[in-house]
Formats: C-alpha cells, structure tokens, sequence
C-alpha cells in the first residue's frame, strides 16, 4: 500500500451555508485544481484575457476571457452576452468539459438538479485587482445559478444583500474553493476585495475566477 502524501494534504471539502440559496462549497474542486488552471491556460489561448471597459469607459481591473456557446462582454455599447470574441469575430472557444461537470456536480451539491451552462467566464485577478459589487443580471432564466470557481492566490469574496448599500458579508476563497447562488440568493449583490499579493504554486502571483451560468 502506498500512502497518497499529496491527496493527504488536500484540504477536505466542506459545506458552509452562507444565506437561503448561497452555499460555499470548501475545496470542492481541490483535487482536479491543476487540470482546470491548465485548461484556463489552453482557454486564454484561443481567446486572450483582456481588460475590458465598462459603458462608463471604465477600464476594468480584472483581465476577462469566455468559454462556451456565449461569452460575457462589456463595452461602450453596455453589458451583454455574445457567441463571439470581439476581438477576433469568431466563436468563443468550446467550454472544457472539466468545467461543465464540474459546475453540474456544485449546483447539484447545492440543491439545484438539472444546471445547464452555456456561458464560463474566465476573470483573472492580478495583485490590486478587484470587483466592486455587482448583481449577475444579464441572463435570461433567473432559476439556474451561478457557480462560481476559485483558482490560485487567496481572496476576500464579498456577499451582499438585495441593495447595493447592504453591507456584505467577508469569506476568504481559497483556491478550489466553490461557491454556488440561485433561488433567493440568485440576485444578490456580490464582489470580491483588493487582490492582496502573493505567490501561488498553481497560478504564480494571480487568482483565476469561472463563473459558469446559462445565459440564454
Ligand atoms: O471572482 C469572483 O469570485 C466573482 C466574479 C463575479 O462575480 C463575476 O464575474 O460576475
Ligand atoms: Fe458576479
């Protein structure tokens, strides 16, 4: 019998609750971590991260790439989903298979049967990178969830009420940490605090988010 040191190390998962619909699924994905970064990396590719630009003609910090039928994309002319890279014209690339079972897995472990993503954002967060809150509100069909993928350096996740002036809760994710939101949490306002740096042996000084969600 050989002993698995590096599976005896993983953090084992967990469920925490956070409100009626939310839950953070602690290192749920922790043990197929590495595959996802490389996938990432063979996502971003095809379709370059970049840093795109709110309709205010903000430039946002965090650096953005899609996988999927559609890809989540913000210019001058607003918020939206589209099936191609506006920066090359063409389809955004196929979404791993890794991701949907993984995201199928989470929402089921969360309690929604039957999550059905066309849509993975890719968010790469470099030191002073952040995501004031928000709600994900550009979907069609409010009844699937979110689920959302921590990858590489440690964050401050922040988990607001249904007005942007609730103060949020504070949760440090933790790569292969997952968190899952829908029913009655599905609205709720959400971001993630300053990047604090650091040095990840999966990522290097960076943190990657997949957020997976049906949007059409
Ligand atoms: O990076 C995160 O953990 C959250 C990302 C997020 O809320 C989004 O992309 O809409
Ligand atoms: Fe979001």
């Amino acid at each position: 019998m050989t002993l698995d040191l590096f599976a005896a190390l993983e953090p084992q998962p967990s469920r925490e609750p956070i409100t009626q619909g939310a839950v953070l699924l602690r290192a749920f994905a922790a043990g197929e971590a590495a595959q996802l970064v490389r996938a990432v990396e063979q996502v971003t590719a095809q379709s370059p991260l970049r840093h795109m630009h709110t309709p205010g003609g903000f430039r946002m910090s965090v650096a953005m790439s899609n996988c999927g039928r559609y890809g989540w994309v913000t210019d001058r002319r607003g918020y939206r989903y589209q099936p191609e890279d506006p920066l090359s014209g063409r389809p955004w690339p196929e979404m791993p298979q890794a991701f949907r079972e993984l995201a199928v897995r989470a929402a089921r472990e969360a309690g929604f049967d039957g999550f059905d993503p066309d849509a993975c954002l890719v968010n790469r967060y470099e030191p002073g990178a952040r995501m004031s809150l928000h709600q994900d509100k550009n979907e069609q069909d409010m009844a699937q969830p979110i689920v959302s993928v921590s990858l590489g350096l440690p964050a401050t996740f922040l988990f607001g009420g249904m007005e942007r002036a609730d103060k949020p809760l504070r949760m440090r994710l933790e790569s292969g940490d997952v968190v899952v939101w829908g029913g009655p949490a599905r609205l709720l306002f959400h971001g993630v605090d300053t990047l604090p740096d650091g040095d990840h042996p999966l990522t290097g000084r960076c943190r990657y988010n997949l957020t997976l969600r049906r949007a059409r």
